[in-house]
């Protein structure tokens, strides 16, 4: 079987025809020969039955009396029928009494004996006929046929048979050969069609069709399939030019990997960002170019991309030849056909240095200090929550430094920013030489740092390192040509012991560090539980003024102004006093600190100015007050700085009806120096209103002659510690004598504070003082002892404090 399918299609037609006709034909002559024989064989016996029966019913009388001459008479008439051989009759003793033979065969006579009958050939075709007589058989005949003819017949038919089966297979054969045109040569052509475009891969190729039949439709068929092939196959070149051009243009590097990780395909720009030109890089090198640090996540995500089929997306770190590195963003997922087999891998690389060097860069401005390069009040945050954790781990303390630098302002104001800026990078420089590597120093604000120190032993140990902050910054730096002699004041708080709470830390320095400012700067505290008393004490009377000014606890009291020439009131200075249920009359300053942090001062400060308006407005209706006085009113630093100060002041004098000139405003000079140019706008705009502005405390800011000239300011105080050491302290009484004079330069009115003694007066009056505020003259009076007290002083003006 497998002989006969190996065989061409050609072939195997022939075959099958010749198989077909061969065995048809076969089977039907053999058929036919055989019924053929059979009819013969059938039409001769009948006839022996004929002649056999006819004989046997005309001879019962010649047997009976053995007239052989009768027998052979009828016997003789089996001469009618060339096939019978003999014919034989006996009597019923088995003997022979009469017989015939045909002389056309070889002669044998009949046997004398009826059982030797059986002698005889069987080839032939035998017959016994009883002879009878009145129904009692009297003897036997004997007719024997030959079958020489029906044989004779029986081979003309098969040679007629043979004859026509050879003529069919024949014709079988010529079929098979019109098969052959018709079905085997136009399948040859399309095979050869076929291998032709295999060959050339050349898919325009079409088969010719020369059938309009089944075949025909096949070649159509197979056509359309090659135009449908031919079709998809421009489109699949199209996009892979489209493919080519893109990969060949994009800015992002393209890889395609098989099944068995190798590296199948990578664009120019792969190429590019790997620094590779060989033309076929291999997937190990490029495992090899990775980072060390980034190999664990390269092989994990490997990993689960070529396991799990998952899309990866990391960033990785290519090293190149010359060891600099290139930060990459790498994409890639699994390709599968449409049956779900896996092609291999895509994926796309990009050179993500640019965007790391700006993330790198916006990260150090997030969190260093872009002037000194410390870490900033973000890291330094993140830094303390780490270390107090470690801490905390490692059962070792860390201590927190909270350094302010002393007298920062007064430098930044008088030699410039410029100068603050070299102070603060030599003050980093000198603080970041002091401390171990794995301590943190910080810029948390203008002129504030930190410093965290771990893994500290003892407290000896921190103190070491202040000891020695404060020994780096006692050396002068140099800054614009002049030696600037600079200190740091720093709180310090340890934790676990303190506190292992990051806000409560911050806060034990802060208090720390404002202990040593009033411990007179230029030191080191530690933080204690006293300091926390005193927050909560602070907390306390924050709770209290809120009370105080709902309950209208504040009052006002005003301390006369007195000029030196001649003794007049000038004016008062309004001091609020707060009338506590329980403590009493409380002086502002244990409750003005409070609300100027808190911004409470705000609205005590606004309530002030409108009371303080008021009443001397009244005051100055009545002639009680002199109509050129002055009410002065003290503004705090948040208050100076608040936006609607200038719109309040205006209101104040509309609803009041207080003279502009009649109002004067002290701000502190601290207040004027921490931002002087702000300051001097600020001050501009409230001279808007027509009030006098006069600098309060002076001598204690640090003001430089060069900012007072530019302040557009009515009245210099001087602060009352220069007039209270007079007569005892020369310095101070110089300092005094040297701010009159270069007051009254910048055409100012000098008001001297705090005079007490008569030794102070004539001090201040031999120097020009316009005017004086004490004790001497007044102490702080409610509104009814002012009015009693303008009063008496309008009658007795004259000469009352000459001595
Ligand atoms: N030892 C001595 N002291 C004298 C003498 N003459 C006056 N004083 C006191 O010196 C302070 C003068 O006021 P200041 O320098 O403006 O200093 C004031 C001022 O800065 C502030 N203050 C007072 N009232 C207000 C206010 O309404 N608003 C604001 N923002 N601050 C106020 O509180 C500070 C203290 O005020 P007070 O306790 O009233 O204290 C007053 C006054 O009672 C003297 O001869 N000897």
């Amino acid at each position: 079987m497998s002989l006969f399918r190996s065989q061409s299609l050609r072939r195997r037609l022939v075959l099958i025809s010749l198989i077909t006709t061969g065995v048809t034909l076969l089977l039907t002559n053999l058929g036919y020969i055989s019924l053929e024989y059979y009819l013969n064989k059938r039409d001769t016996e009948k006839k022996l039955q004929v002649l056999g029966n006819v004989i046997a019913d005309r001879i019962p009388s010649a047997v009976t009396f053995s007239d052989t001459a009768l027998i052979g008479s009828n016997l003789s008439t089996l001469k009618s029928d060339d096939a019978i051989v003999r014919g034989c009759v006996y009597r019923k003793d088995q003997t022979l009494i009469g017989s015939y033979y045909s002389p056309a065969y070889q002669r044998t006579d009949c046997p004398n004996y009826l059982p030797r009958v059986g002698t005889l050939t069987t080839y032939n075709l035998s017959e016994f006929f009883p002879v009878k007589k009145d129904e009692e058989t009297i003897g036997t005949l004997y007719i024997e046929s030959s079958r020489e003819q029906l044989l004779e017949r029986f081979f003309q038919f098969m040679l007629f048979s043979l004859g026509i089966m050879a003529a069919a297979i024949g014709m079988a054969l010529l079929l098979a050969n019109k098969l052959k045109d018709v079905i085997s040569t136009p399948m040859r052509e399309l095979s050869d069609t076929l291998t032709e475009i295999l060959n050339k891969g050349v898919y325009s190729i079409r088969a010719s069709k020369t059938n309009n039949d089944e075949l025909g439709d096949l070649v159509d068929l197979f056509n359309r399939l090659l135009t449908t092939i031919d079709d998809e196959n421009q489109s699949l070149k199209a996009s892979e030019e489209r493919f080519r051009k893109l990969t060949a243009l994009s800015p992002v590097g393209i890889f395609q990997v098989d099944p068995n990780q190798n590296l199948q395909y990578v664009n120019q720009r792969w190429r590019d960002i790997h620094g590779l030109t060989n033309d076929h890089p291999d997937l190990q090198d490029w495992f090899e170019m990775i980072h060390p640090k980034d190999l664990v996540n390269i092989q994990e995500a490997w990993n689960r991309l070529v396991l799990d089929q998952d899309s990866i997306a990391l960033e990785l770190r290519l090293v190149r030849s010359d060891m600099t590195y290139t930060w990459t963003h790498l994409m890639a997922s699994a390709l599968h056909d449409q049956d779900g087999q896996l092609l291999g891998y895509l994926g796309a690389i990009s050179d993500i240095s640019e965007l790391k060097a700006a993330q790198v860069q916006m990260e150090t401005l997030a969190f260093f200090d872009p002037l000194t390069g410390l870490a900033n009040r973000r890291l330094f945050k993140n830094r303390l929550v780490t270390s107090v954790k470690g801490a905390i781990r490692s059962g070792k303390s860390m201590a927190l430094m909270f350094l302010d630098m002393d007298q920062f302002k007064r430098v930044n104001d008088t030699l410039g920013h410029d100068a603050g800026d070299v102070l603060l990078k030599e003050v980093s420089n000198r603080l970041s030489n002091t401390v171990r590597e794995n301590d943190t120093v910080s810029r948390i604000g203008g002129d504030e740092f930190t410093i965290l120190l771990t893994d500290i032993s003892s407290v000896q140990d921190v103190r070491a390192v202040a000891d020695k902050i404060l020994k780096a910054m006692a050396k002068p730096i140099r800054v614009k040509g002049q030696d600037i002699l600079t200190s740091v004041s720093i709180g310090i708080t340890m934790t676990p012991d303190d506190s292992t709470d990051t806000n409560v830390l911050m806060k034990n320095a802060d208090l720390a560090m404002y202990s040593a400012k009033e411990q007179g700067r230029n030191n080191y505290q530690f933080f204690s539980e006293d300091m926390n008393h005193s927050i909560l004490e602070h907390l306390a009377i924050e709770k209290e003024i809120t009370e105080a000014i709902e309950r209208n606890q504040f009052t006002l009291f005003f301390q006369p102004k007195i000029s030196l020439f001649d003794y007049r009131t000038t004016g008062v200075e309004t001091l609020i006093r707060w009338q506590h249920p329980d403590k009493g009359i409380i002086t502002p300053d244990s409750f003005i600190p409070v609300a100027e942090e808190t911004g409470q001062i705000i609205d005590i400060g606004n309530w002030v100015l409108e009371q303080a308006c008021r009443q001397i407005s009244s005051l100055i209706r009545k002639n009680i007050m002199p109509a050129d006085a002055k009410v002065a009113v003290n503004l705090s630093a948040k208050q100076f700085t608040d936006p609607k100060l200038a719109e309040h002041i205006r209101n104040v004098l509309e609803i009041t009806g207080i003279p502009p000139r009649c109002l004067e405003l002290e701000i502190t000079e601290s207040t004027l120096m921490d931002d002087v140019e702000a300051a001097i706008s600020i001050m501009q705009e409230i001279k808007t209103t027509g009030v006098s502005i006069a600098i309060d405390d002076f001598g204690t800011g640090y003001s430089s002659l060069s900012y007072i000239k530019r302040f557009p300011i009515d009245v210099l105080k001087v602060d009352r510690s220069f007039v209270m050491d007079i007569p005892d302290d020369k310095n101070d009484m110089a300092i005094t004598a040297a701010v009159i004079a270069m007051a009254h330069k910048l055409d100012l009115n000098v008001v001297a504070e705090g005079v007490e003694s008569d030794e102070q007066l004539q001090y201040l009056r031999l120097n020009n003082c316009d005017e004086g505020q004490g004790y001497l003259f007044s102490r702080p009076l409610s509104l009814a002892q002012l009015h009693q007290y303008l009063v008496i002083a309008a009658e007795r003006r004259t000469n009352s404090y000459e001595i």
